[in-house]
């Protein structure tokens, strides 16, 4: 049987999504759809051929096409959904919730019928909530279902210690767990630059500071912008993602999972470590938590929680 590219669909072709298609083409990961509305159709057509036209120049063979039709988007391996609006200065990612969670229903609607076997992974905000509507919405087993949040707030976190360090950001490990909100909890304890452990590096009142950054690193980045929300990073972290599957690559990346049980959660779309491989996610990992680690991973899943019952009629959960 002739070997041939996956497919990959970016719905939505704002910044976050443009700029996704255009890296998992530079990666050659597959031949990538990217569609948008049909009132948008032209300009999304436009940007996909405006990157494909890029193509000679950049010595990569992906097709890129823009398109409004779900038909051409058929059996893709992996789906994106960056469809939905975006924050603005003095907004939270939870008020996007109503809008968002319409838009995400429709474009699962669409994925269910056109790439049953896909792996689909959600950025639209609030993304945690958003996780939970796309799930329910495509009736997908939960290892298909993977919101991201964890892969890009772990990022800024090793940003700012490789910053504060002067190290390369290369060395720097870490991940933060919970919803994708100013609760996020990333785990110091479990951190480390080269092996050795951050606290043994950086004083405890600079690490607080750069917790405190990364949590609310969305948000700097909003208030910078003026109109509109990060997409650099978050496109990057789409595209790990998306390779870690593409590639069974088994990476270790926090995600947002359905959790049943792991850290005492049922029910509940969170960010936590996984592996992710050629299954999605084929494992959780459950971390010894301290406390106050416990304490503020709480705080987080009742903000989660919270945003879920607005768009499950009260109903906390999955
Ligand atoms: N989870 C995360 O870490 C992050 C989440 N986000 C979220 O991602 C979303 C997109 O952000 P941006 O790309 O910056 O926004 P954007 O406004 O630049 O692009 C969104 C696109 O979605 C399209 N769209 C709306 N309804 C659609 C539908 N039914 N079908 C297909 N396309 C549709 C719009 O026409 C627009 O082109 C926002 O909700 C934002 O908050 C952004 C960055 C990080
Ligand atoms: O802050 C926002 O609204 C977009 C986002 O989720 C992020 O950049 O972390």
């Amino acid at each position: 049987m002739a070997i041939r590219r996956n497919k990959i669909t970016v719905v939505g072709a704002g910044f976050t999504g443009a700029t996704t298609a255009l890296m998992l083409a530079q990666k050659e990961l597959g031949d990538v759809v990217l569609v948008d509305i049909p009132q948008l159709e032209n300009p999304t057509k436009g940007k996909a051929l405006d990157m494909m036209e890029s193509t000679p120049v950049q010595g990569i063979d992906s097709k890129i096409i823009g398109t409004s039709n779900y038909e051409d988007t058929k059996d893709s391996s992996v789906v994106i959904i960056t469809a939905g609006i975006a924050r603005k200065p003095g907004m939270s990612r939870d008020d996007l919730v109503n809008t968002n969670a319409g838009i995400v229903k429709s474009v699962c609607e669409n994925i269910k019928a056109t790439s049953p076997d896909a792996y689909v992974i959600i950025l639209s905000n609030p993304v945690d909530a958003m996780t939970f509507v796309a799930y329910q919405s495509l009736g997908f087993p939960k290892n298909r279902v993977i919101g991201q949040s964890g892969v890009l707030d772990t990022a800024r976190y090793c940003t700012f210690i490789a910053e504060e360090l002067n190290v390369s950001t290369e060395d720097v490990r870490g991940f933060v767990l919970g919803g994708h909100g100013d609760d996020m909890v990333p785990l110091v304890r479990y951190s480390n630059v080269g092996g050795i452990p951050i606290e043994k590096l950086i004083p405890a009142d600079r690490i607080e500071a750069i917790v405190q950054r990364t949590r609310v690193g969305g948000g700097e980045i909003v208030n910078l912008l003026g109109n509109g929300s990060a997409y650099y990073a978050p496109a990057a972290s789409l595209v790990q993602m998306t390779e870690a599957i593409l590639k069974d690559k088994k990476r270790i990346l926090p995600v947002i999972a359905l959790l049943e049980g792991e850290y005492g959660y049922n029910n509940l779309f969170m960010g936590v470590p996984v592996i992710l491989g050629g299954d999605g996610i084929e494992r959780i990992f459950e971390l010894e938590l301290s406390a106050e680690e416990k304490e503020a991973l709480q705080k987080s899943a009742n903000s989660v929680r919270g945003v879920i019952a607005i768009v499950n009629g009260g109903n906390t959960g999955a």
